[in-house]
């Protein structure tokens, strides 16, 4: 195979992919609607292991129902087994060759057409997919697997191009630098959540388009859309074997790839327990490996509002407005949900009356069914989970359930979006990620700012998202140096969700994640290795130095 010989080339210009609103009539609206009603109808679908571009369509079978009807099977996927990840490790690596020699311009060339296409062939279906079997309702639906995939997809390219760019400044006469950003030694292994198709593609993609081969094991509860995703890939010519498809159980598989000695990387996003358990593994494994495989793991959070004195009456029913969102847009399934607020007392009841008013707003249903804002949580162990911390909240003193509370999964897993107030900052609803529509408020001294702060910063071992309410330039000065390692994403007057790639990007530190940041630069430069070129272009004429004469 012979690519085109370019020595310099400029990628299209990069801009994120413009929002649609599926106002109703519009035709977005009625493609949508369509798409979903086709998609209804033709369901179940079978979603294979794929590996070497090969459709593995016998073995175990898993289905993934559609949580706004349970009793309804979306997908049914096969299992890869330990013998296929086997071949799938073998393939990636035979794979590996050919894709990472291939020049930049062309692998950014596959990353960039599955963006257009996503935007536009499989908009539509792609968005379905991830309303039906992610709950997602069709804003949502749109942020994520229409926007956030196709600007991971687009950025990407020109983070990368940067990265390339950057080559040695200096070079000695007779010498010409050069700086080579190679793929890692071995597979990158991508672990990949529910919640947001987008990061599905991401944790695939990224380490894909910097010349490596990946391993993607999707979560049991969004494969169908990822599969879509991959196939799209593959539609916009990805080549066989570099990204292999293997949905199944998570423990077998992630034994069997980390038991391999060319696993060189983790591309992880999920919760903090699985990573710690995953890093864990690579440690105990470390002498297999060829090279010290890089990790690379976003996880939980249990982010905040913090509501400072300095704020009017205005700011607060905005502030409450945003925490409505924050909290409960998604049910409260991204990463980034706002889960705690923090209300001075002499600003609660006002803050109460507001944040009451917006919630009686709220409704709850299907994702079919566009007026609704909430939707079902994902499964039956994320109803059970999220109700189990409702009913603690109902049961425990120091904790007052203000709103919601009602838990129905009689035909979807539908949590109502719930309000708490705690008068224990370190109760459990203010402590532990909860993952669902739960938002807890506690009200402290409007003179006890500084102190407040510090025990936001020591309730919880994450270090997510955070929002900081606050008037005056002085109080947001106040705020934000107090809160400084409180949150890798930190958002002042506005909520603590919905960051977009190029503009704000993603990612926690402490518990929360190695906070490479996901849709940025930084993240590329964990999967590749760099090799320093030198080629010396004069001859020596001796090996003395010139010290040497006497
Ligand atoms: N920080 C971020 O950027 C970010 C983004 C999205 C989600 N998240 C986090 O992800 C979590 C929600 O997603 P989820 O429910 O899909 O997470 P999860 O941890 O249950 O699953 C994530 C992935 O890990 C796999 N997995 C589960 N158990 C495993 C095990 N024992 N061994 C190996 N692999 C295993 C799953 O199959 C899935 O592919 C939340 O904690 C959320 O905060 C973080
Ligand atoms: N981009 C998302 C992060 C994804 C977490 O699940 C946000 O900021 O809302």
């Amino acid at each position: 195979m012979q690519a085109a010989q370019l020595a310099t080339f400029r990628l299209p210009s990069i801009d994120n992919e413009p929002m649609r609103n599926y106002p109703p009539g519009s035709q977005d609206r009625i493609k949508l609607e369509a798409t979903l009603k086709e998609m209804q109808e033709a369901g179940p679908f079978e979603v294979p292991v794929v590996i070497n571009g090969q459709k593995i369509e016998d073995g175990n079978v898993a289905e993934q129902v559609m949580p706004a009807n349970h009793k309804t099977v979306l997908a049914r996927y096969r299992e890869a087994t330990p013998a296929q990840i086997d071949q799938a490790i073998a393939g990636a690596l035979a794979a590996k060759e050919a894709w990472e020699v291939m020049p930049f311009s062309e692998r950014a060339a596959v990353f960039l057409k599955a963006a257009d296409l996503i935007a536009h062939k499989y908009r539509y279906k792609l968005m379905a997919a991830t309303m039906l079997g992610q709950g997602k309702n069709a804003w949502q639906a749109e942020i994520d697997s229409a926007a956030e995939i196709c600007d991971f997809f687009r950025f990407n390219c020109k983070y990368a191009e940067e990265m390339y760019a950057q080559q040695p400044p200096k070079n000695s006469a007779g010498v010409w630098n050069r700086s080579e950003y190679r793929p890692l030694d071995g597979f990158v292994f991508a672990v990949s959540p529910f919640n947001f198709t987008a990061i599905g593609g991401n944790l695939a993609g990224a380490p894909a388009l910097m010349g490596n081969v990946v391993l993607w094991k999707p979560s049991p509860s969004a494969v169908y859309s990822n599969y879509i995703v991959f196939e799209i890939l593959r539609e916009a010519g990805l080549p066989d074997g570099v990204i292999q498809f293997v949905p199944g159980p998570a423990p077998e598989i992630c034994e069997r790839v980390l038991a391999s000695p060319d696993f060189a990387s983790l591309h992880f996003t999920g919760s903090t327990h699985v990573f710690k358990k995953l890093w864990k593994d690579i440690a105990l494994n470390m002498d297999t490996y060829k090279s010290y495989p890089r990790i690379v793991g976003e996880t939980g959070g249990k982010n905040f509002h913090m509501i400072h004195p300095s704020l009017e009456a205005d700011d607060l029913r905005q502030a409450a407005i945003q925490t409505i969102r924050g909290a409960f847009e998604y049910q409260g399934q991204k990463c980034s949900a706002c889960s705690r607020v923090y209300v001075p007392d002499t600003h609660f009841p006002q803050f109460k009356k507001f944040i009451l008013e917006e919630h009686a707003k709220l409704t709850v249903g299907a994702p079919t069914e566009f007026q609704h804002f909430v939707g079902p949580v994902i499964n039956r162990n994320a109803f059970d989970k999220v109700k189990g911390y409702i009913n603690g909240a109902k049961t425990n003193e120091n904790c007052e359930v203000l709103a919601g509370g009602k838990c129905d999964d009689s035909i979807g897993y539908y949590i109502h979006p719930t309000i708490i107030v705690t008068k224990d900052p370190k109760s459990p609803t203010m402590t532990e990620e909860i993952f669902g529509p739960v938002v807890t408020i506690y009200v402290y001294g409007s003179s006890d700012f500084k102190q407040t702060c510090k025990l936001l910063e020591e309730t919880t071992p994450y270090a997510l998202t955070g929002s900081l309410f606050a008037r005056d330039r002085a109080s947001i000065i106040e705020g934000t140096q107090l809160l400084r390692h409180a949150a890798g994403n930190f958002y002042i007057n506005d909520k603590c969700t919905g960051a977009v790639v190029g503009q704000q990007p993603f990612g926690g530190g402490k518990a929360s994640g190695t906070n490479d940041k996901a849709g940025s630069y930084t993240l590329l430069t964990r999967f590749v290795s760099a090799r320093s070129i030198k080629e010396n272009f004069l001859p020596l004429e001796g090996f003395s130095y010139p010290s040497n004469l006497v």
